[in-house]
Order: C-alpha cells, then sequence, then structure tokens
C-alpha cells in the first residue's frame, strides 16, 4: 500500500491545525511523525484513521480516495497511549475482538479466529497472558495486547499514537526493539507518533518532523540529526545556542569564536546564525576573550557553564567537570565551536528577528553543502 497526503488542511475555529501537509509514505514503510506538543501529529493520524476530516486536500491510497471511504471501510489498525481493552474480556477475546465483528460475510470461522488469535499472542510473545483480563496486566504488557487487537485484522496500515507514552524509559526501550522486529516480521506499513527524538530516531525508517501544523523536515535519523533543514528542527534536537555570526567565503565569523573546525558552507555572504549543541562548544579561559563566564553548575559528569558574550549574547556550554578548570564566574573566556548548523539571517538576543526563524514555508530550505 502507497499512500499519498497532498496539501491537506484542517482547521479548527480560526485555527489552522494542518497547515499544507504532503507526505508520501510507502509499502511496508514504518514512519514517526515527531514534533512538539500540538504540532498536528494526532489531527493527522486521525484524518488517516478516519475518525477527522479534513477542511481541504487529498488522502489516497494506492490510488483511492480515502476521504470518500468511512472509517470501518479503511481497514485501519488503532494503538492510542491509553488504550482501553475491555476489562471484562480476557486478552485473546480483546485481540480476537476486532475479527468477531466483521460483517458475516467477511468473518471467519469461529475456529479460525481461535486460530489466527493464538498465533498471534505466539508471534507477540504474549501467549501466556491469553487468559488474563486487562486489569492484570502491567502497562508494558497491555500496549502488546493493544497491538494484537489492531494487528489481528490484518490492517492496510497500523497507526500509533504515543503508544508507549505512558510507560517507564526501561520498558519503552524494550517495547521499541519489540515493536521494530513485530514491524519487519509482518511489513505492515506503520505510522507512529510521539515527541521523544530517540524514540524516533532509533524506530523509524525515515523521520517526519513536525511543527505547527508544518513538516519541516523528511528524512533518515542521521541525515536529519547532521543537517537540519530549519532553524526550528536544529532547536528541536537540541541545537539550543545561537551565536550571531558574519559569513564570509563560507565560513562563519565572530570575535572571540574559533569556527576552524567547522566546515565550510556554500552560502552567500551576509549576516547569519550558527546553531550549536551546548556540549559542542568549548570555552577556554583567555583574558582577551569576548565571552564571559556568568555562572557554572555541575551535574556530577558535566558543568554547565552559562555565559555572555558581545551585544548581550547568551550562550551556554557543557563541558566534561574534570577537563574544566579555571571556569569560574566573571573569568572571559574564548570558544570553540566543534560542531554546528548555520542558518542565514540573525536571531540574536533571543529574539526571532530575521529569516533564521521564519517559517520554513515561507522561503527556500537552503542546501548546505560542503565545499
Ligand atoms: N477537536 C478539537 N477542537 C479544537 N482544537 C483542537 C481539537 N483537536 C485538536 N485541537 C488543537 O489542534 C492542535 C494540534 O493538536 P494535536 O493533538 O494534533 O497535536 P499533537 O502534535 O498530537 O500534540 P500532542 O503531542 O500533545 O498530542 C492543538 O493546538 C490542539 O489544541
Amino acid at each position: 500500500m502507497t499512500m499519498t497526503i497532498s496539501h491537506l488542511i484542517r482547521r479548527f475555529g480560526p485555527v489552522e491545525v494542518l497547515r499544507g501537509i504532503d507526505l508520501e509514505v510507502r509499502k511496508g514503510e514504518l514512519i514517526a511523525l515527531l514534533g512538539p506538543s500540538g504540532s498536528g501529529k494526532t489531527t493527522l493520524l486521525k484524518i488517516i484513521a478516519g475518525l477527522d476530516w479534513p477542511d481541504a486536500g487529498g488522502l489516497a491510497v494506492n490510488g483511492q480516495d480515502w476521504l470518500a471511504r468511512k472509517a470501518q471501510e479503511r481497514r485501519t489498525g488503532f494503538v492510542f497511549q491509553h488504550y482501553a481493552l475491555f476489562p471484562h474480556m480476557k486478552v485473546a477475546d480483546n485481540v480476537a475482538f476486532g475479527l468477531t465483528v466483521l460483517p458475516r460475510a467477511q468473518r471467519p470461522s469461529a475456529a479460525k479466529i481461535r486460530a489466527r488469535v493464538e498465533e498471534l499472542l505466539h508471534f507477540l510473545q504474549i501467549a501466556q497472558l491469553a487468559d488474563r483480563y486487562p486489569g492484570e496486566l502491567s502497562g508494558g504488557q497491555r500496549q502488546r495486547v493493544a497491538l494484537g487487537r489492531a494487528l489481528a485484522i490484518d490492517p492496510e496500515i497500523l497507526l500509533l499514537d504515543e503508544p508507549f507514552g505512558a510507560l517507564d524509559a526501561q520498558v519503552r526501550r524494550d517495547l521499541r526493539r519489540w515493536l521494530r522486529e513485530v514491524h519487519d516480521a509482518t511489513g505492515t506499513t506503520t505510522i507512529f507518533v510521539t515527541h521523544d527524538q530517540e524514540e524516533a530516531f532509533e524506530l523509524a525508517d525515515r523521520v517526519v518532523i513536525m511543527g505547527a501544523g508544518r513538516i519541516e523536515q523528511i528524512g533518515h535519523a542521521d541525515e536529519i540529526y547532521d543537517h537540519p533543514a530549519t532553524p526550528f528542527v536544529a532547536r528541536f534536537l537540541g541545537l539550543t545556542v545561537e551565536i550571531p555570526v558574519a559569513l564570509r567565503a563560507g565560513r562563519a565569523i565572530a570575535a572571540g569564536l574559533d569556527t576552524s573546525l567547522l566546515p565550510r558552507r556554500a552560502m552567500a555572504d551576509g549576516p547569519a546564525t550558527l546553531f550549536l549543541r551546548p556540549a559542542d562548544l568549548r570555552p577556554a579561559p583567555d583574558p582577551e576573550g569576548t565571552f564571559r563566564v556568568t555562572d557554572v553548575s555541575s551535574t556530577g559528569a558535566l558543568l554547565r557553564i552559562g555565559l555572555e558574550g558581545p551585544a548581550g549574547c547568551r550562550a551556554e556550554a557543557e563541558v566534561p567537570r574534570r577537563t574544566a578548570s579555571g571556569l569560574a564566574p566573571g573569568q572571559t573566556v574564548r570558544l570553540e565551536a566543534q560542531a554546528g548548523q548555520i542558518f542565514p539571517g540573525q536571531t540574536h538576543l533571543g529574539g526571532d528577528t530575521a529569516a533564521a526563524a521564519a517559517p520554513s514555508a515561507d522561503r527556500p530550505i537552503l542546501k548546505e553543502s560542503h565545499l
């Protein structure tokens, strides 16, 4: 199955919650929709499932218009964060449910349903839970059962909305690996919503980053991590330090900032902003330095160094505690950028003032290349 989403728009009153979504999902793919709360991920998933309808745009599966079909006619499997399994039904009956309510003409015989459920429970490694009630399961076990229930009908597409969101970190990690194995074995095209970057990057074939109703970037985890397409994506991925620079012949230049480790960029000269992770900024004591340490705090392994630079520019560096000597409040330092991304325009003083902060759809995405 191939899904084509074209220029989908959804408004709630005056608010445009989906602002023109274009996305092609390929057969057998596991796609993660990643974005902050309120970016429209769940709304998009609900439209795909037929639980909500767009104001404009198209949704086609294998070339057929899915917006003309009711939810029951789409054969989607849906798993929510808090999936309400039927509490009065045993696990096996919960998993069988979708098959038992099929129209008579499509419904398998009782024996076939039993065999299918047994096979699925074994496959999902929850056969030992078959006779338990949902109230007798852990959160992780419940989500495995919920996935079994969604898979029982052999869905065209599996939609998962933060399915592990309510579980603790270790269980989440285990379930993530398990889900990837299940996906690889079934080949079911899957869309997975999360706001957890690690989860999206580890699980998905392709990650779709959403911000405020728009797709900001689509790509493989490594590609997005190494080359965030917009300032929004950069910030979302933790490049929270923004230093105003001048671009000259592809180099970022700022007083007291060594950028010689950064590759040259094929970008026009002019004002720009260097985005970095705090761990990629190395401060070194220097009486001539243009940045001043404002505060130092320790996490045990790391020191967090607050910095203030020219024109009130604020930055934060994170350095291994054992390697950081002489960094105390009041000390002037020079900075070395070990990695970072450059976007045109300046966002200095924390204000989103220029091109660098404008929504991506309003300006072309710059392709960066190493000269
Ligand atoms: N039925 C509704 N009526 C009005 N506004 C809605 C409705 N459903 C969603 N919204 C709004 O649409 C926006 C997008 O919501 P959505 O649930 O799709 O975001 P999300 O990215 O899934 O967020 P989260 O990660 O918190 O679930 C939010 O601002 C939300 O308040």
